[in-house]
């Protein structure tokens, strides 16, 4: 074992993707090991940085996960190594992987309005590419329903009981790569009310926990050039966070969700509104699904990481 002292100041860059936000690690050399409970330091609101979650940048060749996604797609030379709020690592996270890529263009690793940027996650390889208005279009990859096709026949499989009701209601489970379950709120006053400060009960209880998006279904529009787009409202209570701003993969979720109840006709594109902005999720013939929207960085320092109790 090494007696060498661990770096205890870590350079840090503060960005959010609609408000989900991130402490994002350059760690291109790729020795940094975080812990969940440096993980917890560097979340918390009021002693550390406070974020959502973790981003650590590094050599896919670094982590046993990079390298299986190596093995497919040698050109995914960097690895999102995302880690929750609390310290528990998840396989993928949308908003988080637009902030990558931003995090990435300032290092000079990536110009996504050129070329797609390739990004390594536990979720396999991600895509990235920057559009006129400044958006981050991500391919997200294959979703599924994971209760078969009897979950999209009947629309349901699986119960969510928020705080205050009175028993549960049917929901929806998706899988983008990380685990959602979604239920229907009919309307906004009712979305707006809901206390999410603790986790909704879901039923069967997931094995690995699940994303809760509680969505209310905003109908379709036509857009300016011809296309039809639905829209929905969503707000999320994370794994491993807590009620967020914003979910990127719970966006996907939720809108593949209220896609596959309006039924057959139903369109492709929609709109996801949540607590932190908008973001757009289009469903590809590719059988993928993408997500688009803004990242930002905010600001840029260096937090002490000693003093472990
Ligand atoms: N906010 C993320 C999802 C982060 C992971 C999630 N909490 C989980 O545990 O699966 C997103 O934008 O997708």
């Amino acid at each position: 074992m090494s007696t060498a002292p661990r770096p205890t100041l870590i350079p840090f860059v503060k960005g959010h993707g609609t408000r989900n936000d991130f402490v994002l690690v350059d760690d291109r050399a790729g020795t940094l090991e975080l812990d969940a409970q440096d993980v917890r330091r560097l979340t918390d609101r009021r002693s550390g940085v406070g974020a959502d979650g973790v981003i650590r940048l590094a050599p896919s060749s670094t982590l046993p996960e990079g390298r299986e996604v190596l093995v497919a797609e040698p050109s995914a030379e960097w690895f999102m190594d995302y880690r929750n709020g609390d310290g528990t690592i998840a396989e993928m996270c949308g908003n988080g992987v637009r902030v990558f890529a931003a995090f990435a263009e300032s290092l000079g690793l990536a110009d996504c309005a050129r070329a797609p940027f390739v990004v390594a996650t536990r979720d396999g390889v991600k895509r990235v590419t920057r559009d006129i208005d400044g958006w981050y279009c991500v391919d997200m990859g294959a979703w599924r329903f994971p209760g078969g096709q009897g979950a999209v026949t009947d629309g349901f499989d699986a119960r969510v009981q928020a705080a205050g009701w009175t028993t549960g209601r049917p929901a929806l489970s998706v899988d983008l790569g990380n685990p959602h379950t979604v239920v229907a709120i009919s309307d906004e006053s009712e979305l707006t009310g809901l206390d999410l400060s603790a986790a909704p009960l879901v039923v069967p209880v997931p094995e690995t926990g699940t994303n809760v998006e509680l969505v209310v279904p905003l109908g379709e529009h036509r857009r300016d050039d011809g296309a039809v787009a639905g829209r929905v409202r969503m707000r999320v209570h994370e794994r491993g966070v807590g009620e967020t701003q914003s979910c990127g993969t719970g966006a996907c979720a939720a809108a593949l969700a209220v896609r596959a109840w309006a039924g057959a006709g139903a369109p492709d594109v929609w709109f996801v509104d949540v607590p932190g902005g908008t973001v757009r999720v289009r469903v590809l013939a590719s059988g993928h699904v993408e997500l688009a929207g803004p990242a930002d960085l905010v600001f840029a320092g260096t937090i002490e990481l000693s003093g472990r109790p």
